[in-house]
């Protein structure tokens, strides 16, 4: 397995972040606050630009840029030839001069959105996730919709409040009306939630007019993040009727400050659940490789870990989440996020939503600190993390997306 000179206790055997991840982010630091592409490796971030320009690369501009979306616009065969650059620094000791010196340890990184978000669609993938909304938003129908296992349903979000990791959530207002009420109110979210998701990153465009087929995921997805899709529930069920979410879900979006490489993920691909009723040709992945992935997440509350959502078991795959945005020839851009969905398991430690795990607020959660949660309260923190499986038993991790709630306005 390859391994890489930096200083012993750089990279631990078993960092997340370790020699076969290599993922992508953004930084600052206190003595320059330019924005610049960085690679985490073990509890570093390597300054990729500087060190491009320091070996004389033939991508030392893409890797100078303030964002990630000129490498991510340069397609495929540029970003393995990138990777294995970079691959190369940190494995051969003859680039210890160029390295050393544009190396900073990731505590003192401040990591900003990594990329300019293009477009930005939601999917809704996890049967159980659909199936325990359905109960809880339509208890008088059936809780999956004719159409959920004949195409990924999706709706287009808000790009422009994409936000960053660690960025506060200010708890937002609108209209709520429970079905008992007889008018609807105005006034801040009291049904503050959640949804742990991963997030799908597209690097190479595509032409207006023209289908992606499932089989160029790889041709146009350029890697993977995770991503927080707050949601207030009171003001989405009250507005969601007949056109989707709407304010519900468009204040704020948090995705992870690092993106990882598809190519990172080689160990990941895992078969999805066997398909229940037969899917159109654009759709149909019975003769493709695996292409659902084995990523591992966790959401914390406050610090105390409240569920392990298991992202392989998600009906649809990206790959035909990408060839169903597209089929009607709408075009990807440069920047374009696709979320997966909520991720959530079939028990109640294993849901990605507080509305689920609380079943709407009915069965309150217990913390250890002696309180209780239906929603999210001011002042609450949550992490969600994920790992991979990557070579030989190490585990590619994505790092986290973070968010607090800070009080409604006004
Ligand atoms: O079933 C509904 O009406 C609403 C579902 C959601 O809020 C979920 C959503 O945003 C899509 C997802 O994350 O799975
Ligand atoms: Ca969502
Ligand atoms: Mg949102």
């Amino acid at each position: 397995m390859t391994s890489t000179w930096l200083p012993a206790g750089t990279v631990a055997a078993d960092s997340p972040f370790g020699i076969h991840n290599l993922p992508y982010g953004v930084f600052t630091t206190t003595e320059d606050p330019s924005p610049r592409i960085g690679v985490a490796v073990g509890n570093a971030v390597l300054d990729a630009g500087a060190v491009a320009q320091a070996t004389g690369s033939d991508h030392a501009a893409l890797l100078s840029a303030a964002t990630l979306n000129p490498l991510m616009a340069a397609g495929r065969p540029v970003w393995t030839t990138v990777r294995a650059e970079i691959t190369a620094w940190l494995t051969d000791p003859g680039y210890r001069h160029d390295v050393l010196p544009n190396l900073t340890p990731l505590q003192d990184a401040r990591l900003h959105l990594p990329f300019e978000v293009a477009d930005y669609v939601d999917f809704y993938a996890s049967e159980d996730h659909a199936t325990n909304l359905g109960r809880i938003f339509r208890p008088d129908s059936e809780p999956l919709t004719p159409n959920w296992k004949h195409l990924p349903i999706g709706y287009h979000g808000r790009s422009g409040t994409v936000v960053v990791s660690g960025t506060d959530v200010v708890r937002p207002s609108g209209q709520r009306k429970a079905p008992a009420d007889a008018a609807p109110t105005f006034g801040p979210s009291q049904r503050l939630d959640i949804e742990a998701e991963v997030g799908f990153v597209v690097g190479t465009p595509s032409k207006l007019g023209e289908p992606v087929a499932l089989a160029d995921f790889r041709t146009h997805v350029f890697g993977v993040c995770l991503v927080n899709d707050w949601s207030a529930r009171d003001i989405q069920a009250w507005e969601y009727v007949p056109l989707g979410p709407f304010l519900g879900k468009s204040f704020a979006t948090s995705v992870s400050p690092w993106i990882v490489p598809l190519d990172a993920l080689e160990h990941a691909w895992t078969a999805p659940p066997a398909r229940d009723v037969p899917l159109l040709p654009y759709l149909d992945d019975t003769a493709a490789a695996p292409a659902g992935l084995d990523l591992d997440m966790a959401v914390a509350l406050n610090g105390h870990e409240v569920s392990r959502p298991p992202f392989k078991g998600m009906y649809w795959t990206a790959a035909q989440q990408l060839a169903h945005m597209t089929v009607n020839g709408a075009a990807l851009r440069t920047g374009d996020l696709y979320a997966s969905g909520t991720v959530s398991g079939p028990d109640r430690d294993r849901r990605g939503a507080f509305i689920e795990i609380t079943w709407n607020g009915q069965d309150p959660l217990k913390l250890p600190d002696g309180t209780t949660r239906g929603f999210l309260e001011d002042g609450d923190e949550v992490v969600i993390t994920a790992t991979a499986p990557g070579p030989d038993g190490t585990r590619v991790g994505f790092g986290a997306v973070t968010g607090r709630i800070r009080p409604a306005v006004g």
